[in-house]
C-alpha cells in the first residue's frame, strides 16, 4: 500500500501535490464538521431528555446565564438552532470539497494524459517498432483516467476518512469506552476479514480489466483501421463478436468491484442495528434503568455510529479501489520510468544543415531490437549532392532500413552516417532531419484546405500562399487545383473533395518540397500509382533533378531509369551498383528484375 502511495505520489507535480494535500484537508475539514455535527446533539439531548441539567452541567449554565436566558424551552431552541447550524456548515463544507476534489481529480487526468502523450512522442522511432499503437492510445486514453478514479482519487479519501474514522473512535471512546473498544473490534474485524478474503481477487480482477481494456482498444483499431478488407471479406459478425468477449469481462469486472465495495455494508447494517439495541439494554442495566441520564449517552453514541458507519464503509471500498487499480498504476508508472527520453524536439525550428557535398554511409551495421539477425551489413556507399540516387531490390532486401538510417530515424549499430564529412549524431539529427523531405507510399492527408495539407504543421495563419502556390506547379498539381472553384483552399481528406492516388502523390510531393529541403526522399512513393499516373508523378520529380539530391526506394524499376546511380540489395547489402544501363549490362539479377518488370 504504502509503495503505492510513493508511485501515486510520483506522478503529481509539484503543484498538484499541493492541490491535492488541500484537497485532502478539505475532506478532513468535512469530516470534523460532521463530527462536530454529531457534538453538538449532545447538549440538545441533555437538555431535551432533563431540562434541570441546564443548571447541573458547568458548560450549559455558564452558556445559559451568558447569554441570559430565562427560559429552558428557550433555551432548548437556541441549541436546536446551533446544530442546524452546524449541520448546514457541514454540507456548505462538503459541496466545496467535492468541488475541489473534482477539479484536482479532472486537473490530473488532463495533465497526466498531456504528459504520457508527451512522453511518448519523445521516444525514438526505434522505440515505437516494438509498440502496439492501440496500446499506446489505451494509455493515454483509458488508463490516466483509470488511476485517477481508481487510485489517486480513493487514496485521497482514505487518509482523509482515516483520520475522521479515528476521531470518531475517540468520541465513542470518550462516551463509553467498553461499547467504542467492542465496536470498534467488530467493524474492524469484519472489514478486516472480508479485505484479506478478497485481496488477491482484486488485484487479480484489476490486472484482467487492463487486459480487456487493452483487447477492446486493439480490436476497434483493427476492425475501423482495416474496413475496406473487413466489409469485402464479411467480417464485421467476427469483430463484433471478438469485441464481445473483453467487453464483457470488463463489465463483470467493474461490477464486481462495486459489488466488493457494498458487501460489508449489508452485515454491517444488520451489526449495528442489533448492536445498538444490545448496547441500550446494557446502559439501561448499568444505570439501573434510568433513562433520562443515559439518553444523550445512547443518542450521542447511536449519531455517531451511524456516522462511523459510512466513513468505515467508504474506507474499504477505497481499500478495495485501490487493490482493483494497482495494475493500471503499476503500468503507468513503469511506462513513465522505464523509457527514455530525448528524441524530442523543443524549442524553435533549427535551421537545416543543408548538403554541399555528399551524404555517405560508412561501415554501416543495423540490427533491430529484438532481432536475431542483423538487416544491414557493412554498408558503405556515397550520395553526391544533387544527384539522384535508386535503391532496388527484393522484399527485405533492406531498402527501407536504409532510408531509416538515412532519414536518422534508425541510428546505425555500428559505423556511421556523413553528410559533407560531419557525423549525424544526437546532437545535430536536428538540422539534418531539416534538409529532408519526405514523400512516404501513403500520404496522411488531414481534413484541411489543399493549401493547409501541402503546408502541413504550419499554423493556418502562417502557411506561405506564395511558396505553395511554387511548389504546387512544381509537383504539377497546378493543372487539377485551377479546375477546383476554391484552388488551394479546397477542403480535401474526409469531408472534402475525393482524390485519386496520383493527386495524394503529388501533394504529397508539394508537402515535401514546402520547406524547400535539400535532400528528398521518395519511399516506394509511386508503388500505388498506375504507369500513367507514375509517369506523370515523375515528370514532376524529374523537374527537381540538378536542384535537389533525390533519393528513391522502390521495387518499380521503371520509377529509377533516370537516377544518376542505382544500389541494387539484396540480404541488407550491396549486390550492385551503377547507372541503370551499367546494371543492365553487368548485373544479371537485375537483368532479371528488369525482364520480370517487363
Ligand atoms: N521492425 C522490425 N523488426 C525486426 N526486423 C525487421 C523490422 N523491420 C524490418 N525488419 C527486417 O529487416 C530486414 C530488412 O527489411 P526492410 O524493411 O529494410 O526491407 P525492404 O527491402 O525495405 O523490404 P520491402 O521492399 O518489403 O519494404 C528484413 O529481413 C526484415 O524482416
Amino acid at each position: 500500500m504504502l509503495e503505492g502511495y510513493n508511485r501515486m505520489i510520483g506522478l503529481l507535480d509539484s503543484a498538484q501535490k499541493r492541490r491535492g494535500m488541500l484537497a485532502i484537508c478539505m475532506m478532513f475539514v468535512t469530516g470534523a464538521l460532521d463530527l462536530a455535527g454529531v457534538a453538538s446533539i449532545l447538549p440538545f439531548l441533555a437538555v431535551l431528555g432533563n431540562p434541570d441539567v441546564i443548571q447541573t452541567q458547568p458548560l450549559l449554565s455558564s452558556t445559559y446565564n451568558a447569554l441570559g436566558y430565562t427560559d429552558s424551552a428557550a433555551f432548548l431552541r437556541f441549541l436546536g438552532v446551533v446544530v442546524f447550524v452546524m449541520v448546514l456548515t457541514s454540507i456548505a463544507v462538503r459541496a466545496l470539497t467535492f468541488y475541489l476534489m473534482v477539479r484536482f481529480s479532472r486537473g490530473v487526468v488532463l495533465t497526466l494524459a498531456n504528459r504520457m502523450l508527451a512522453h511518448y512522442l519523445s521516444q525514438s522511432y526505434e522505440w515505437f517498432l516494438g509498440r502496439h499503437s492501440a496500446d499506446l492510445s489505451k494509455t493515454v486514453l483509458a488508463e490516466v483516467n483509470q488511476v485517477v478514479s481508481h487510485s489517486i482519487s480513493p487514496a485521497m479519501r482514505l487518509i482523509a476518512n482515516a483520520i475522521v474514522a479515528i476521531l470518531l473512535l475517540g468520541l465513542l471512546l470518550w462516551l463509553e469506552p467498553v461499547g467504542a473498544v467492542m465496536t470498534a473490534f467488530i467493524i474492524g474485524g469484519l472489514f478486516g476479514a472480508t479485505y484479506a478474503f478478497l485481496r488477491k481477487r482484486l488485484l487479480a480482477i484489476g490486472q484482467d480489466r487492463k487486459l480487456a481494456v487493452r483487447e477492446r482498444f486493439q480490436i476497434t483499431q483493427e476492425a475501423l483501421g482495416g474496413i475496406k478488407e473487413v466489409k469485402l471479406l464479411g467480417l464485421e459478425q467476427s469483430y463484433e463478436d471478438r469485441f464481445l468477449g473483453p467487453s464483457r469481462r470488463l463489465a463483470r469486472h467493474q461490477a464486481s468491484l462495486a459489488l466488493v465495495g457494498e458487501m460489508p455494508r449489508y452485515v454491517m447494517e444488520a451489526l449495528a442495528f442489533g448492536g445498538i439495541l444490545l448496547f441500550i439494554l446494557w446502559v439501561l442495566w448499568s444505570n439501573n434503568g434510568a433513562l433520562e441520564a443515559v439518553l444523550p449517552t445512547i443518542g450521542a453514541f447511536a449519531f455517531a455510529g451511524l456516522k462511523l458507519m459510512p466513513t468505515l464503509q467508504g474506507l474499504f471500498r477505497d481499500i478495495a479501489q485501490i487493490r482493483f487499480g494497482r495494475a493500471a498504476l503499476d503500468e503507468l508508472y513503469d511506462e513513465l520510468q522505464s523509457a527514455h527520453a530525448g528524441d524530442r524536439r523543443t524549442g524553435p525550428r533549427v535551421a537545416p544543415m543543408g548538403l554541399d557535398r555528399e551524404i555517405r554511409l560508412e561501415a554501416v551495421s543495423y540490427q533491430y531490437p529484438g532481432s536475431d539477425r542483423t538487416a544491414i551489413q557493412d554498408l558503405s556507399l556515397s550520395i553526391p549532392a544533387k544527384t539522384s540516387c535508386g535503391f532496388v531490390g527484393s522484399t527485405g532486401a533492406g531498402k527501407t532500413t536504409v532510408i531509416d538510417i538515412l532519414l536518422g530515424l534508425l541510428r546505425p549499430s555500428d559505423g556511421a552516417l556523413l553528410v559533407d564529412g560531419v557525423e549525424i549524431t544526437r546532437d545535430n539529427m536536428d538540422a539534418w532531419q531539416n534538409t529532408i523531405g519526405y514523400v512516404p507510399q501513403t500520404i496522411y492527408l488531414t481534413d484541411d484546405t489543399i493549401a493547409g495539407n501541402i503546408a502541413f504543421g504550419v499554423p493556418a495563419d502562417e502557411v506561405d500562399r506564395k511558396i505553395v502556390a511554387k511548389v504546387g506547379k512544381l509537383a504539377k498539381l497546378d493543372e487539377f487545383v485551377d479546375k477546383l472553384p476554391d484552388g488551394y483552399d479546397s477542403v480535401i481528406g474526409e469531408s472534402g473533395v475525393r482524390l485519386s492516388g496520383g493527386q495524394r502523390q503529388r501533394i504529397g510531393i508539394a508537402r515535401a518540397l514546402y520547406r524547400d529541403p535539400a535532400v528528398i526522399v521518395f519511399d516506394e512513393a509511386m508503388s500505388a500509382l498506375d504507369t500513367v499516373t507514375e509517369r506523370a508523378v515523375l515528370e514532376a520529380i524529374d523537374a527537381l533533378q540538378g536542384e535537389k539530391t533525390i533519393l528513391t526506394i522502390t521495387h518499380r524499376l521503371s520509377t529509377i531509369i533516370h537516377c544518376d546511380q542505382i544500389y541494387m540489395m539484396k540480404d541488407g547489402q550491396v549486390v550492385g551498383h551503377g547507372s541503370y544501363d551499367e546494371l543492365i549490362d553487368q548485373n544479371s539479377g537485375f537483368r532479371a528484375l528488369a525482364e520480370a518488370a517487363e
